[in-house]
């Protein structure tokens, strides 16, 4: 079958499939490893990694695509085979992670603009030839009493849009996120309307900008009330009024919408992902492309010694395959404890 960016799309959203995000930056993964006393170096990045890629029965059921980052496209596995092509002999796509980071936004106190722009036609070249089908940018949005203002929410749709026209026109298939940050002490009803917000724009932007929406996919929040806010949405409120939120903003012509976890605890994550899928009634796939909701038991399992690599596989099997279950609505909370 010839490779377009619509069927690249819909295999990263196949049934029971998700995406593993493991495009954490150095100072992300960093910050990751220090929760587990291991040194950031790159070797113990690569055997970290190398792990996850190296868990077959994940890899080859539940994770359709892996985002990367620039180190990691690059690396070989210990025994010199490329990264890249563990992911593939598993099935699996690799992604490329490109935007430089959220900056502060000049004149919009407490608010952040992604960089990397420039350049970002050649890299592409660069990265499709190193074998990435897909791309992902990450907008970084906060929620205070003044903010989110319209010109952060515009100026990171057009950068959005920009990027992901660039993406197309090298073959490779655009995530967009928007990422409304967890943090603070807002509503979920608040969460919302940013959203709403932020959705809107970022689709006006695609149009105007002819991104061709079939090979595109959305990686949002869900609609989460804010970390510190007093009263917490339960599940079924979180995947009504996320469905709701989509529904209002997202065109049926995008593929498939691929969750953030954005510091939900991994069984939060999965529970929400799988209401949603049991509710259903909407156009789009609605799948996971989660970091921390999938990589966190399998990094403390890890602890960054090589004897516990088989717990450590064990742990991402297990997170991946509740997240596939997830995909279909499938998932229930006593699969979790019979696997503890
Ligand atoms: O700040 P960074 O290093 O770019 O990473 C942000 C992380 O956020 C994500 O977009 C989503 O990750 P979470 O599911 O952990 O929220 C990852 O793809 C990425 O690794």
């Amino acid at each position: 079958m010839t490779e377009t960016l619509e069927s690249i799309a819909q295999a990263m959203v196949a049934p029971g499939k998700g995406i593993l995000a493991a495009d954490e930056s150095t100072g992300t993964i960093k910050k990751r490893f220090d929760s587990i006393g291991v040194e950031s170096t790159e070797d113990n990045r690569r055997d970290y990694r190398e792990m996850l890629f190296r868990t077959e029965s994940a890899m080859k059921e539940n994770i359709s695509g892996v985002i990367l980052y620039d180190e990691t496209i690059r690396q070989k596995a210990k025994d010199g085979t490329p990264l890249v092509d563990l992911i593939k002999a598993a099935g699996s796509i690799p992604g490329i992670k490109v935007d430089a980071g959220a900056k502060d936004l000049t004149g919009a106190p407490g608010e952040k603009i992604t960089e990397g722009l420039d350049g970002l036609g050649q890299r592409f070249a660069e990265y499709y030839d190193l074998g990435a089908r897909f791309a992902k940018w990450r907008a970084v949005i906060n929620i205070g009493e003044d903010i989110p203002s319209t010109y952060c929410i515009n100026a990171n749709a057009h950068a959005l849009a920009r990027y992901a026209k660039l993406a197309q026109a090298a073959g490779i298939v655009p995530i967009v996120e928007p990422e409304v940050i967890m943090d603070g002490g807002h509503t979920a009803e608040r969460c919302f309307d940013v959203t709403e917000a932020m959705l809107n724009a970022l689709y006006d932007a695609l149009y105007e900008q002819r991104v061709l929406l079939e090979g595109t996919i959305l990686k949002p929040n869900m609609i989460v009330s804010g970390t510190e806010c007093p009263t917490q949405a339960g599940v079924e409120q979180v995947a009504e009024m996320t469905i709701k939120c989509f529904k209002r903003t997202v065109p049926a012509a995008v593929p498939g919408i691929v969750f953030l976890s954005g510091g939900q605890s991994d069984e939060d994550a999965t529970a929400h992902l799988s209401m949603m899928n049991q509710i259903g009634g909407f156009p789009w796939k609605m799948s996971f492309s989660y970091g921390r909701a999938l990589q966190a038991a399998p990094l403390k399992a890890w602890g960054g010694k090589a004897e516990n690599v088989p717990a450590a596989q064990a742990a991402f099997a297990h997170r991946a395959r509740m997240n596939g279950l997830a995909t279909t609505g499938e998932w229930k909370a006593d699969l979790e404890k019979s696997a503890a």
